[in-house]
């Protein structure tokens, strides 16, 4: 497998097909051709086809992809057939949310941890599984006894990459960050960044331009499909 040079896109798209393919499965569907697959979800055929070349040998020609082992394939090339904890950092509006919802179970990750500077909200307990609030202080420690592998940073951004070199020190290497700032993170840790304004920032410019959003037919998407393949390319060439 030539998983290291797996751009973002891809690993993108893969979790798109687990998705689809958890939808198919549940309707009872065994096997499903990369074009059938594509059809039914609105995405593109030679893609799937590129994708998952990529990680062997999957389809069988005229037949298709077994829908449960494409499915348990791609749970293992995403690293998901082993369980996440996760430590969200900053419980306020945002991290006590994601710590109430339930939905990141079914994709293996489990919330465990909330840590906080405030003293009014450490001791306490949140939602439904009673996650406990720790002091941020406490972060290596409560990250190695909980073996905590993934955080999640919603604290305001002013004080993000201060959390963030925190958070590395703990020995965390997959970071999901919801302040809208730019973190410097070093070699060998990932930081996605999920920036609401930007989306909304994204959705007001098509609002602006009428033509683009009023167009029905699917292959409206091409212009951005092309977007996204250019910056695959980009990113293939760093
Ligand atoms: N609330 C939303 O809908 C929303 C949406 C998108 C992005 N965001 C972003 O998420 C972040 C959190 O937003 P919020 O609305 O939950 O804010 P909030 O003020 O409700 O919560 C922030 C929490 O971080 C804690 N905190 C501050 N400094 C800290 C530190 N050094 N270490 C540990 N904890 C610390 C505060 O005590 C507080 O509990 C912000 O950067 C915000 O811009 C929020």
């Amino acid at each position: 497998m030539k998983a290291e040079k797996v751009s973002e896109l891809t690993t993108n798209r893969l979790s798109v097909y687990l998705r689809c393919l958890n939808l198919l499965a549940e309707a009872g569907v065994k096997t499903i051709s990369s074009q059938a697959l594509a059809d039914q979800f609105n995405l593109n055929s030679a893609q799937i086809r590129k994708d998952l070349a990529y990680f062997g040998e999957f389809g069988v020609r005229g037949v298709g992809y077994d829908v449960d082992e494409l499915r348990r394939h791609l749970t293992k090339i995403l690293g998901l057939d082993r369980p996440h904890r996760v430590g969200i950092i900053g419980a306020g509006n945002l991290g006590t949310a994601l710590a109430n919802y339930t939905g990141f179970a079914a994709s293996n990750f489990t919330v465990v941890a909330l840590f906080d500077n405030d003293p009014q909200k450490i001791g306490q307990r949140i939602g439904q599984n009673q996650i406990p609030v720790y002091d941020v202080r406490d972060l290596a420690k409560v990250v190695r006894e909980k073996g905590i592998d993934v955080a999640v940073i919603a604290v305001p951004a002013r004080v993000a990459q201060r959390v963030l070199n925190q958070v590395m020190a703990a020995g965390i290497k997959a970071v999901l960050n919801f302040a809208p700032v730019r973190l410097h993170a070093r070699l060998g840790v990932k930081v996605k960044t999920v920036d609401l304004t930007i989306s909304l920032e994204s959705l007001s410019y098509f609002l602006a331009r009428p033509q683009v959003t009023c167009i029905t037919n699917p292959r409206s998407i091409l212009p951005y499909e092309e977007i996204a393949q250019r910056e695959e390319r980009e990113l293939a060439k760093e």
